[in-house]
């Protein structure tokens, strides 16, 4: 479970304070697909990256599965990440030197675990994504909805309890946001993983179990679907 209490997050700037978060409270169940809606500079992002980690708030807490991650030392919170969470990002973040199925295996080379074991997991996980056929392909050489596959592979491949996805669909055509959307809801399905994505995009809001809106830096509605 993901609860947050009264996260703020202020950017200050010279005189002036902008309040991106604004006392949000929010929680939701593991296993479940969340969507965070909202328009453009509502605090989506925001609010992403500090119930993910990457991003402290002004003030509030965060706890995951009861542990409290706004306590955590930078170390402690780095290694709490790379051993439970998974990020995919609009613009797939994929390193241009590396081809796709060394993009896939690098978390788990940097995580220490054998070599051959890690290049057969992630060969594993590109044919489960439908695009094992890529594997060898550098990233200058994907699709957009390639490109997404190798990095959702990515950010599965140390089996991470919650996925966080800013804007996953964000750079692909409406078919390819279907296909990554119906890939992400048939992933949460079997492995039981929490998937919380940020969107502007109602259709993908559809894909999932609970949607919370935003706007000016607060939760303004809460929807079970
Ligand atoms: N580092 C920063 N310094 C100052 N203001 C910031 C900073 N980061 C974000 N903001 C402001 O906080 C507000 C919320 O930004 P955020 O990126 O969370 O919005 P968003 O809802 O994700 O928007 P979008 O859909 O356009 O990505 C925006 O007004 C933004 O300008």
């Amino acid at each position: 479970m993901v609860n947050a209490e009264g996260l703020t997050k202020v950017y200050k700037s010279k005189e002036l304070e902008f309040r991106a978060l604004d006392d949000v409270n929010i929680s939701f169940d593991s296993g479940k697909i969340v969507s965070i809606l909202g328009p453009s500079g509502s605090g989506k992002s925001t609010l992403l990256n500090c119930l993910s980690g990457i991003d402290k708030p002004t003030s509030g807490n965060v706890f995951i599965d009861e542990k409290n991650i706004t306590t955590l030392k930078d170390d402690d919170l780095t290694e709490f990440r790379v051993k439970n969470m998974g990020f995919i990002f609009q613009f797939f973040n994929l390193i241009d030197v590396l081809n796709a199925v060394e993009n896939v295996e690098l978390p788990l080379l940097v995580l220490g675990k054998d070599k051959k074991e890690s290049r057969e997991k992630s060969l594993k996980l590109l044919d489960r994504v439908g695009i094992l056929n890529k594997a060898y392909n550098f990233p200058s050489t994907l699709s957009g909805g390639e490109a997404q596959r190798v990095a959702i592979a990515r950010a599965l491949i140390s089996e991470p309890k919650i996925v966080w996805a800013d804007e996953p669909t964000g750079s692909l055509d409406s078919k390819n946001s279907f296909e990554i959307m119906s890939l992400i809801k048939e992933l949460n399905e079997k492995n039981g993983q929490t998937f919380v994505i940020v969107t502007h995009d109602i259709r993908v809001s559809n894909f999932s179990h609970e949607i919370f809106k935003m706007d000016s830096g607060k939760i303004v509605a809460q929807e079970l679907v």
